[in-house]
């Protein structure tokens, strides 16, 4: 008795289903081989009809029912009351598929539409079919404390695919807290003392640049400022290796490298599976090839001339003053001095280009903390060199709290995951099943009424002033620009200290306004700045900030 298409499609559909009930219960690493896996069923299903009388309309069917109903079971699963998050509100793109969260990062508008799905659908929503976002206090101290979750899929694009090598932001458990000490003892408060002379030296070059353009025209500050943040990075992990302000922009490609594979890696952890198999492409392993070579060289370059001015990063990270039982590998130190720059350039120089947006769209308060500063530093040049003043700037720290609440320069975070065989309780009410991916966005809860009212959307520094009071909430618990718990930002003392050395000198030296540009469609380009904020897990900043600054 010969085989028929008929006879089949029957199978074809059962197979699709037990496919979805394998790969449910054993979720793939990687795409290659479960790839080879589908393709290669339905060869196997027509393989008893004699190939002199199989067509391939025949093989495209029985391939067409296969996917079809592995598709369908999937989509069935993930929208059925069976499913584990089935009871988590949310729209429907995202319950079916990770793919809407690869377009939602390539949008660059994450964090304004999880922002948008919290004020629809409440403080735990259904992001993904494995994957909730939370806005509740409780929660931020339940996933990210050191009780709470660790990191899972979501970082593993992150980590170097050739050499594997994780670093602060990818490890885990008892290999985090060892990479973590080293990284401490770089910002303890003595090494900091040593950095603000680096951040000085930048800080000099880039006013003695401003100086120069501003009477040429408008300036767009937010590059300058990258410019500058990219520059002090370089010297701070590497003891150099940038000179962005100088050649007043990015001469040798690094800063868009590292921008265009951060945007790679973004989207990718939504779909980690699939980073195996691209990495493997060649133009994307280019880039990383190109990274690792520049790391290698700057290193290279480190080694060669020692420390520059003062102790760098590097030499905390290599362990040069022996803390140690044993050295560090000069591949993992690479790595994390690569680390430091992404992590520590863009999301220091977005957050003071908000704050001088904020600022300008504000002159009561840009008056209120220009006169703070020239109180507290009559003589400019102190600026640079007595950083013991700045718990003396009370209001400016207040905008730059309420700029970091706005626009956190990581709006939306990676997630932490349910570990595998439990379940999780969150906030005393929602019960979050095992290997579900949670976020906890900084963008959403920081604008959300409940901790912040009156005008959760509004730039009031002078709500981290006001003490409690029945009309208004101001929750610091909330504001997690930084992230909370374990593996909080280990750069925060080091951001602070720059961001208000830069604030200072730039309000103390230049009156500064929205250079006057002719309304594109009736919206003046300044106004647009919030809304070419991209988050790509570090915030890009697509748009221009032009603003004429004028020598005080
Ligand atoms: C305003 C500036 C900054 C903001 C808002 C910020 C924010 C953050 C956030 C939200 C995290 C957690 C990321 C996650 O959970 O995946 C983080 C981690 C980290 N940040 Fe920052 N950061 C800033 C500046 C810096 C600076 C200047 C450095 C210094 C190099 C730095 C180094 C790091 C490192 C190494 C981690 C990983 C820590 C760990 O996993 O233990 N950051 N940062």
């Amino acid at each position: 008795m010969s085989t028929s298409l008929k006879d089949l499609i029957g199978p074809a559909i059962v197979l699709g289903v037990l496919n979805h009930v394998y790969f449910h219960r054993f979720e793939p690493a990687s795409a290659g081989g479960p790839f080879l896996a589908l393709a290669v069923q339905p060869l196997l299903l027509v393989a008893p009809i004699d190939p002199a009388k199989l067509a391939p309309a025949t093989v495209g069917m029985v391939t067409l029912a296969f996917l079809a109903s592995l598709s369908i079971s999937i989509v069935a699963y993930r929208l059925s009351p069976w499913h584990p998050l089935a009871k988590v509100p949310g729209p429907l793109l995202p319950r079916i598929t990770k793919w809407w969260g690869v377009w939602l990062t390539y949008s660059g508008k994450q964090h304004r539409v999880i922002k948008a799905l919290h004020d629809r659908y409440g403080e735990c929503v259904r992001t993904g079919p494995n994957e909730v976002s939370i806005i509740r206090l409780e929660a931020v101290k339940e996933v990210l404390g050191a009780k709470g979750l660790q990191k899972g899929q979501y970082y593993e694009p992150q980590v170097d695919p050739h050499l594997k090598i994780r670093n602060v932001i990818t490890a885990t458990g008892d290999e985090h807290t060892h990479r973590r000490r080293a990284w401490l003892r770089g910002m303890s408060p003595e090494s900091l003392k040593e950095f603000e002379v680096l951040v000085a030296k930048r800080l000099e070059q880039l006013l003695a640049r401003l100086d120069g353009l501003a009477v040429e025209g408008p300036v767009n500050i937010a590059a300058w400022l990258g410019y500058f943040a990219f520059d002090f990075m370089g010297d701070m992990a590497f003891g150099g290796g940038f000179e962005m302000i100088r050649d007043g922009g990015d001469k040798e490609g690094y800063w868009t490298l590292l921008r265009q594979s951060n945007i790679v890696i973004a989207a990718l952890s939504h779909v980690p599976w699939l980073a195996p198999t691209i990495y493997g492409l060649p133009f994307v392993t280019e880039s990383s090839k190109k990274l690792r070579a520049f790391g290698s060289r700057i290193a290279a370059n480190r080694i060669r001339d020692g420390p520059k001015l003062t102790k760098d990063l590097w030499y905390h990270l290599m362990d040069e003053d022996g803390h140690e039982k044993e050295k560090p590998l000069m591949k993992n130190v690479v790595s994390e001095g690569i680390l430091a720059i992404i992590a520590g350039s863009d999301t220091t120089s977005v957050a003071l280009s908000s704050l001088l947006w904020c600022l300008l769209t504000h002159p009561d308060i840009y008056a209120r903390v220009q006169a703070e500063v020239d109180a507290v530093y009559p003589v400019a040049e102190h600026i640079l060199d007595d950083c013991s003043k700045h718990s003396e700037l009370v209001f400016l720290t207040a905008c730059l709290n309420e700029a970091l609440r706005l626009f956190p320069p990581v709006p939306t975070g990676g997630a932490r995951q349910v570990p595998t065989g439990e379940s999780r309780l969150i906030a005393g009410r929602w019960v979050i099943p095992e290997r579900t991916q949670v976020f906890i966005p900084p963008y959403a809860i920081q604008r959300s009424a409940e901790y912040f009212s009156p005008a959760p959307d509004a730039f009031d520094p002078d709500r981290w002033l006001r003490g409690a009071d029945s009309e208004t909430t101001t929750t610091p618990a909330a504001l997690i620009a930084f992230s909370y718990g374990p593996a909080n930002c280990v750069g925060r003392p080091l951001a602070w200290r720059e961001m208000l050395m830069v604030a200072s000198a730039l309000l103390k030296r230049y009156d500064m306004r929205f250079a006057v540009s002719a309304a594109a469609g009736g919206v003046k380009e300044h106004e647009k700045y919030p809304d070419l904020l991209d988050d790509v897990f570090i915030t890009n900043v697509r748009g221009r900030l032009m603003v004429e600054m004028k020598l005080r």
